[in-house]
């Protein structure tokens, strides 16, 4: 279906957005980077130009590979070390995702890579919540109202999942909505960590797994069928499960469907999955397969600074080189909400009273 409304920037920034799926660390803006660098005497960085850092992490993230584009991560978490760092680092993320138009955001990191400068695992989270805090006050004063909520991972090649997933659930009324793993995917499958996942479903708490970015179909069943994840952070594989028939009618096959079926969303992030290779270009990534065949999909940046990107930027790169329209990024934007750690009543109030409006107020048709 062809869209009435011509979709230019001005338009795609001031659209209303829910972003499920981004790194806290993969966020920084580069001066930040700098300025944390020199107060805390950490000179590991390739260099202490912004402008020049920033294309830096652009360009070593751009490896193709998962493992090499993670290694830039040691330059943002060496910077988040104290309570100060970690606050400002989140309350900036805050400021920028609501100056992009972002009016939902779920934000993650791991806490066990914050401990370096003596902080405890509750510390650092609480920094972390305050920083959010003030950011969001920041953002209601300046007329751009942003919820955000955290979600705490645990690193898939350490050891210190059931300890974050109790973290997880000891904030869950203060912030945090739920946890999630991620780092290196090969070799580190979900089922490591099913003492934590088992806790979690124990505690009626919420969880999304890093699964089917660097490897394929079986981290994606285990995720859902062994862990029970609620949500798969990008899930990109999935159409390996896919078949195109001689008629061109795509055939899903039983755990394509069960996703598809059972509604389990899709955290996908088209910019990122270029980098690491789980994609080749935006008009073939799979997320425009997945929408046309009613997947739960939904847009997300992963990390911003990694990928020089942002909300805006994603749906626009749909929009110019995979034919989205306004209506599908409104879709997008409904599945995010309706998946999101929030209880039913907030996130119907928040596609109710903001993202239906400002769709409409766009011309985007109901
Ligand atoms: O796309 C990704 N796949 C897997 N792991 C990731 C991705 N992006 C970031 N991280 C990892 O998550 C940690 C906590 O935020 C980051 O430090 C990074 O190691
Ligand atoms: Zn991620």
């Amino acid at each position: 279906m062809s869209s009435a409304v011509a979709l230019t920037p001005s338009i795609v920034a001031r659209a209303p957005k829910a972003l499920l799926h981004d790194h806290l660390d993969g966020g920084l803006r580069p001066q930040t980077i700098v300025d944390l660098a020199a107060e805390s005497g950490y000179d590991g960085l390739p260099t202490t130009d912004a402008v020049e850092l920033g294309q830096w992490f652009l360009d070593s993230a751009d490896s193709g590979s998962l493992v090499r584009y993670l290694e830039t991560f040691s330059h943002t978490v060496a910077v988040m070390q104290t309570r100060e760092q970690l606050v400002r680092v989140a309350r900036e993320c805050a400021l920028d995702l609501a100056a992009d138009g972002v009016v939902y955001a779920e934000s993650r990191f791991a806490p066990e890579q914050h401990l370096a400068g003596g902080l405890s695992l509750e510390h650092v989270v609480e920094a972390v919540l305050e920083g959010f805090a003030q950011g969001q006050q920041e953002a209601a004063a300046a007329g751009t109202p942003i919820r955000v909520v955290t979600l705490l991972t645990a690193m898939r090649h350490a050891a210190r999942s059931r300890e974050i997933a109790e973290l997880a659930v000891r904030y869950r009324d203060q912030g945090v909505g739920g946890f999630d793993i991620a780092g290196a995917e090969a070799g580190f499958p979900p089922t490591r960590h099913l003492d934590a996942f088992e806790y979690l479903r124990r505690e009626n708490a919420h969880f999304t797994i890093h699964a089917g970015e660097a490897f394929g179909l079986p981290s994606i069943w285990e995720a859902i069928q062994w862990c029970g994840a609620d949500r798969l952070g990008h899930g990109v594989r999935i159409v390996d499960d896919i078949e195109t028939g001689a008629d061109g009618i795509p055939v899903l096959g039983r755990l394509a469907a069960y996703v598809r079926d059972m509604r389990i969303p899709l955290e996908m992030a088209p910019s990122s999955n270029l980098q690491t290779g789980a994609a080749e270009s935006i008009a073939a990534h799979p997320i425009t397969l997945l929408k046309n065949l009613r997947f739960r999909v939904t847009i997300n940046t992963d990390n911003r600074l990694m990928s020089g990107t942002s909300m805006t930027r994603e749906m626009q790169l749909l929009v110019d080189e995979a034919g989205w329209t306004i209506e599908d990024l409104r879709w997008a934007t409904i599945n995010a909400m309706k998946s999101a750690f929030l209880p039913f009543d907030e996130r119907l109030e928040i596609i109710e009273h903001v993202v239906k409006p400002g769709y409409a107020a766009l011309g985007a048709r109901a």
